[in-house]
């Protein structure tokens, strides 16, 4: 079976997932798109050269009977409306992060699905299908540095655009660590503090850049995460658990050692989206290869929910300058690792 998926946001990630399910990944086709910009959707299903439908209206693509599942790729403030009407249609539903802006939302998608009685949503956190990731937790669950007892983690890119405001070094930069640091530890968050050391230059004036964020779990573990979003020199992520016995760091991604003109160098990514396309890669075809199995895993509405409780509580501490606690209700058993 080919799964005939619409997708809704024809933007940077939205492109890149239309481009990867219609030629890269197997077992899907993109058959709908909508955007509010429909110029920009049109020209996109122009230049990947896609039998794919326009459509003016994200609700009419969802309902459309020719689609089978759906890929919300919008800005951030709209995916909660969009989500929710997929779980209204029954149609599983893959969502970039963040789920919804915020925690409340969040929790109107976890009611509905568990009300609608079937696991429907995957949310886009893509970290824990890349390969680096998998090997530190390998690394960490096989007891190869006995208990983690410290995290020392950096997220930083080259530039940000004008847009880009102070609490969304929680809500869309951070949230990714804040996904993939309680799945590699296997525990969850308790407290938040944010530190904000000199600003740079590089900064615009409304934001301030870097930040640290320091977040402790359930066990003790100390996590600290430097999100410096104007680093110039690239787009670069650190993970380093110290454990017990021993340390264990996230690999670079693999590029060509180069020895010349007396320097010895490697280069460094600078796309968010080169860094991650694998894992981008596989994620969705879990989504696809789930869909069509007749079930939908990965990081679940759950996950996307207690991220933004968690994030929430990093922005009061960016507000307050104190440590913030980190309520977290119990995991329903509908949401119980399978
Ligand atoms: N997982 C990741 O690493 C990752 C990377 C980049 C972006 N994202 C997430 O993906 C989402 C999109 O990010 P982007 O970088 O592609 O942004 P973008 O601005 O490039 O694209 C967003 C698109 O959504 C469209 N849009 C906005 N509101 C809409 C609505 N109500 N209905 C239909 N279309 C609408 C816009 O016109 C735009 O084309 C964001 O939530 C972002 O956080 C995730
Ligand atoms: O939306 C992007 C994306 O999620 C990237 O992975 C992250 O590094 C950026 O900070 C964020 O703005």
């Amino acid at each position: 079976m080919t799964l005939n998926i619409g997708v809704i946001g024809t933007g940077a990630i939205g492109q890149d997932h239309i481009r990867r399910c219609s030629f890269a990944l197997s077992g899907a086709r993109v058959v709908a798109v909508n955007d509010i910009n429909q110029d920009q959707a049109k020209k996109v299903v122009s230049d990947l050269g896609i039998a794919a439908e326009v459509y003016a209206d994200a609700h009419e693509l969802i309902n459309a009977a020719n689609v089978d599942a759906i890929l919300v790729t919008s800005w951030g403030p709209s995916h909660e409306e969009f989500v929710l009407s997929a779980i209204r249609a029954g149609k599983p539903v893959f969502c970039e992060k963040p789920l919804a802006v915020t925690a409340a939302g969040c929790k109107n998608i976890v009611d509905a699905e568990m009300a609608f009685g079937k696991r429907l949503v995957q949310v886009g956190f893509m970290r824990p299908y890349d390969q680096g990731y998998r090997a530190l937790k390998a690394a960490i669950d096989g007891g190869r540095i006995g208990e983690p007892l410290m995290i020392h983690a950096a997220h930083r890119n080259a530039r940000v655009g004008q847009a880009y405001a102070t609490d969304m070094a929680i809500t869309d930069t951070l949230i990714h660590e804040i996904n993939v640091l309680g799945w590699l530890l296997d525990d969850h968050y308790v407290s938040a503090q944010v530190i904000f050391p000199r600003k740079t230059s590089k900064a615009l004036a409304h934001l301030k850049d870097p930040q640290i964020v320091l977040l402790e779990t359930a066990r003790g573990t100390r996590i600290d995460v430097e999100v410096f979003v104007n680093c110039q020199y690239g787009y670069d992520i650190q993970c380093e658990v110290v454990g017990e016995t021993g340390i264990a760091r996230l690999p670079e991604p693999s590029s060509v050692q180069l020895r010349s003109e007396a320097k010895l160098s490697n280069e460094i990514l600078v796309d968010w989206k080169d860094r991650f396309i694998a894992a981008y890669d596989v994620e969705l075809q879990a989504f696809i290869d789930a869909v069509v199995a007749g079930r939908v895993g990965g990081p679940s509405a759950w996950d996307g929910y207690t991220a933004a409780v968690t994030a929430d509580a990093c922005v009061a501490a960016q507000r307050s300058g104190k440590v913030e606690p980190i309520e977290l209700p119990e995991r329903p058993a509908f949401y119980a690792p399978a």
